[in-house]
């Protein structure tokens, strides 16, 4: 008989902590804390049924959130979760969540926002509520971000921290392990957090931080195994990234050759990505992988487009059409061979941040842009060919990928590279793409980030490219008049690519890139670095 495959899902494996989601901008990084620790966490919407939850979490958080709890409309937690028994901390609008419930007199406007550092005096009150900042000491420096507070202690609570603004920066149920806090543990700016959420899941909770990266891959080929199970084959998108890159080695220790990986050449790719890909997937890892050259299709679809949007759909449906021509080829390839069998599942590459997205309590958000390459496959393909999508990372968070990659053996160089979007460098030409101008960003990039890996730099940037502006520019070169494109060079420092700083360079460096790309790249008359932090501005330049 074959297991249920959600036996083996994390939360079912190690002891978890449930993070309920009240849409604040930070209910990630409670986790991110909370993994960090050993302690696994998921985290789920606001509004979840507690009847509905097929596993039972050690301890629960309740996360901040943008609303007011007072305001008709706004989020609240099924009642029934104050009913499972088990530890509560309210963060936030979480804390002023657990007040309200009591008597909705407990929470209302503050007189003025309170947003940045606060001095927390701790209260002792010798009995078990002191064990939420335990070893802590009289007073610790923390982050606020709030206007409505507590103007009440709620019934049956005592205090158990105060700063000059709240009164109940920190409160307790006399009897039962339900604590609130109105600052912000998860935050850095709070330094004693970590041991905060340390007291809340190991010591309150009792928490078994267990959460190993090791465990985490025999659960998860295990459950591969049981998913796809003996004849199936899987079809997997491949782009020499570390997200596709660690889904493919898992699927590889999973069934084998039954995995299939694509790599689509779609003409904008870094200088010899493409070789580079073959090599470390095929020969390295072992991987039954095809490259798929579809240069001329792509660009020759991209000719004359400048709209960002239009130039990211083309770019996702070229590479829709791909992937379904190459599922037949594979199946019809697969028949008479051992491994015959029907392309069943489609392997993505989908992280937890992109889960999270999808989960969270936020109202809408506006698109900035469009980011899934792939996008719309699963639709097409699902209904059409009766394909089924499957995540092993979806539950991961990017470092944690890059850990997984290391235990599987893939290379440090490979584990460690910057992001590359899946348009590639369509995206990073600002207007429309043609041969000759990827040819010549192509160049003046791996100048770029050669030099960079060269002075030592590569791992203390987070992302780094040239790209090209099609506007072009008069140059001199030798008494020759240029009239030449501009190279546009960039370089982040960011922790999730949401917001980032530009990396700060030696002005010589830079010089030295400049006098390298104009010397060795023809076409190029002007070099500049982009000093745009985001936002304002995106990483990427489109
Ligand atoms: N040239 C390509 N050929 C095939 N699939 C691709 C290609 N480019 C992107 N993809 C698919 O799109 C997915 C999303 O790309 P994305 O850049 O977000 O992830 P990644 O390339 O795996 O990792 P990284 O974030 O490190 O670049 C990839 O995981 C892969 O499945
Ligand atoms: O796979 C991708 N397809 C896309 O269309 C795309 N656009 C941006 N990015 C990557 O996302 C991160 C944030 O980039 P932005 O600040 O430009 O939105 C950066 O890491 C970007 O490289 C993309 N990745
Ligand atoms: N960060 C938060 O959770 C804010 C909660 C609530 N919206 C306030 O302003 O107090
Ligand atoms: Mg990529």
């Amino acid at each position: 008989m074959v297991a249920n495959p959600d036996s083996e899902l994390p939360h079912n494996n190690f002891d978890t902590i449930l993070v309920l989601d009240f849409g604040s901008q930070t209910s990630h990084l409670i986790l991110r804390r909370l993994r960090s620790l050993g302690v696994f966490a998921e985290l789920l919407p606001c509004t979840t049924k507690i009847a509905e939850l097929t596993w039972k979490p050690k301890g629960i958080v309740f996360s901040g959130g943008p609303s007011s709890v007072y305001d008709e409309g706004s989020p609240h937690v099924d009642p029934a979760v104050f009913d499972l028994n088990v530890p509560i901390l309210g963060i936030c609008y979480g804390c002023q969540e657990i007040a309200w419930r009591i008597d909705s007199k407990n929470v209302a406007r503050g007189k003025a926002r309170e947003y940045g550092h606060a001095d927390v005096k701790i209260t002792k009150v010798n009995s078990h509520v002191d064990r939420l900042f335990a070893g802590l000491g009289e007073e610790v420096p923390v982050f606020m971000s709030h206007f409505d507070k507590l103007v009440t202690l709620p019934t049956g609570f005592v205090v158990i921290g105060a700063t000059k603004n709240s009164e109940f920066a920190g409160i307790a149920h006399e009897e039962k392990p339900i604590f609130g806090v109105q600052f912000h543990p998860e935050l850095e700016h709070t330094p004693c957090g970590t041991d905060i959420l340390r007291n809340f899941s190991v010591e309150i909770c009792g928490a078994q931080p267990s959460w190993k990266m090791g465990d985490f891959v025999q659960l998860e080929i295990t459950r591969i195994r049981e998913l796809v199970g003996d004849k199936a084959l899987v079809l997997g998108a491949v782009s020499g990234g570390v997200d596709s890159t660690v889904g493919a080695a898992l699927m590889k220790e999973a069934i084998g050759n039954r995995f299939k990986a694509i790599l689509v050449d779609n003409g904008c790719m870094r200088l010899n990505e493409c070789e580079q890909v073959k090599e470390t997937l095929g020969e390295h890892l072992g991987i039954d992988l095809t490259v798929v050259d579809a240069a001329e299709l792509f660009l020759g679809r991209l000719a004359g487009v400048t709209d960002p949007e239009k130039k990211r759909k083309i770019i996702g449906s070229t590479f829709i059409d791909l992937f379904e021509q190459e599922a037949i080829r594979i199946e019809k390839e697969a028949e008479n061979t051992p491994n015959s069998g029907k392309v069943e599942w489609f392997l993505q590459g989908t992280l937890y941040p992109d889960v999270i997205e999808s989960l969270s309590f936020r109202g809408p958000s506006a698109t900035i842009k469009t980011h899934h390459n792939v996008g719309g496959l699963p639709e097409r393909m699902m209904n059409g060919q009766g394909l089924r999508l499957i995540e092993p990372l979806r539950l991961l968070f990017k470092d944690e990928v890059r850990a997984i990659g290391r235990q599987l053996g893939i290379h440090e160089s490979l584990v460690n590279r910057h992001p590359f979007p899946g348009p590639g460098i369509a995206i990073r030409i600002l207007g429309d793409v043609t041969k000759e101008r990827v040819e010549i960003a192509r160049q003046a990039d791996n100048i770029f980030i050669t030099m960079i890996k060269e002075a030592g730099l590569y791992d203390q940037i987070s992302q780094a490219f040239a790209g090209l502006d099609t506007n072009r520019s008069v140059g001199v070169f030798g008494d020759q008049r240029v009239w030449g494109y501009i190279i546009i060079l960039r370089a982040v420092q960011t922790k999730d690519f949401m917001s980032a700083e530009v990396f700060n360079f030696d002005n010589a460096f830079l010089a030295k890139v400049s006098r390298a790309i104009c010397n060795q790249v023809e076409g190029v008359a002007r070099v500049v670095y982009d000093l745009t932090s985001k936002p304002p501005g995106t990483i990427e330049l489109e």
